[in-house]
């Protein structure tokens, strides 16, 4: 398990990442979602040592982390950092000699991995020929070797087509269920949701929630949506609900007493019939927009 613990960082005035504590389970999948500017790259810069921390503590399996516990992390930097001139496999190759793996071991796994990405054909191109899209691929399988021990990846989907998102997906469920602590960070909330067990939420520096996706749910407004036969705006008056949205037979209520949607229920049943009454399980997003409000 990789843990993180009230790591701080300023940049000038700026207190960039306030006091962030959140750990990374083995064998699960953690995305790190923030808006712009909440902290998410300055935390792996000092997760992975190339930043400075002003305070806190970083730890791998329970024992503050080394040097050496790094160099066998992969690590997909927000600046990507490979050599746009030189040969995708070479340069893989090197990277993976580089971090211990013999010449041969290096080419078959790296082989194998661009395989995967659609990139099999092009291993002998040099990385400024390949789209974007693709030079992220390559970038991708550069932390991906040699069978790293934990992944911390950096906006890894960003740029990616639908098929590269599946494969990088896969990718990361695989070295998860091996026992991989593996976090990523992103903007794509939807993704997130579908592909984390846990989610930790950054906000202006700080962690704003962090949870399995269920418990940051449970966290959430219990809302039920309602449709009456006649019109629903007495549901206003229902002690321990308040109205959320109101269109006439219909209505958007918020439980703010336990139990209250059980009056709800039982009063708008002896006016009439109930044509609809249903909990509203709130997405992700509308999870994100409140704890980062
Ligand atoms: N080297 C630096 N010097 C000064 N300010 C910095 C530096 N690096 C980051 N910051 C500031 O720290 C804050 C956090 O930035 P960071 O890049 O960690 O956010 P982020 O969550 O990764 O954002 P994004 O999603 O846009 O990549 C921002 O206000 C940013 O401008």
């Amino acid at each position: 398990m990789l843990e993180v613990i009230g790591l701080t960082r300023r940049f000038g005035d700026l207190l960039a990442v306030d006091d962030v504590s959140f750990s990374v389970p083995a064998g699960g999948l953690t995305g790190f979602v923030g808006g712009n500017g909440a902290g998410k790259t300055t935390t792996m810069r000092m997760v992975m040592g190339v930043l400075a921390r002003h305070a806190g503590e970083v730890t791998w399996q329970g024992r503050p982390v080394t040097d050496e516990d790094r160099r066998r992390f992969g690590y997909m930097p927000e600046e990507r950092g490979l050599y746009p001139k030189q040969a995708i496999l070479d340069q893989l190759v090197y990277l993976a000699r580089l971090r211990g793996l013999d010449a041969s071991r290096a080419r078959t796994e790296i082989g194998e991995l661009l395989e995967r990405f659609g990139l099999g054909g092009r291993t002998s191109d040099p990385l400024e020929k390949l789209s974007l899209g693709n030079q992220q691929r390559v970038q991708i399988v550069a932390a991906l070797v040699p069978r790293p021990d934990a992944l911390i990846l950096d906006e890894p989907f960003s740029g990616l087509d639908p098929t590269a998102i599946e494969a990088m997906a896969d990718l990361l469920r695989e070295r998860a269920a091996e026992g991989v602590p593996v976090v990523f960070s992103s903007h794509q909330l939807d993704l997130v949701d579908r592909l984390c067990d846990r989610l930790v939420v950054m906000a202006r520096g700080r962690v704003a929630a962090q949870g399995t996706a269920d418990e940051l749910r449970a966290g959430a407004p219990v809302r039920y949506r309602l449709r009456l036969e006649a019109d629903a705006g007495w549901t206003a008056e229902v002690p321990g609900i308040s109205l959320r949205e109101h269109d006439g037979v219909d209505a958007l209520v918020e439980v703010a007493e336990a139990g209250a949607e059980q009056e709800l229920l039982r009063q708008a049943s002896a006016r009439g019939a109930v044509l609809d009454f249903g909990r509203v399980v709130p997405r992700l997003s509308e999870i994100y927009r409140e704890v980062t409000a």
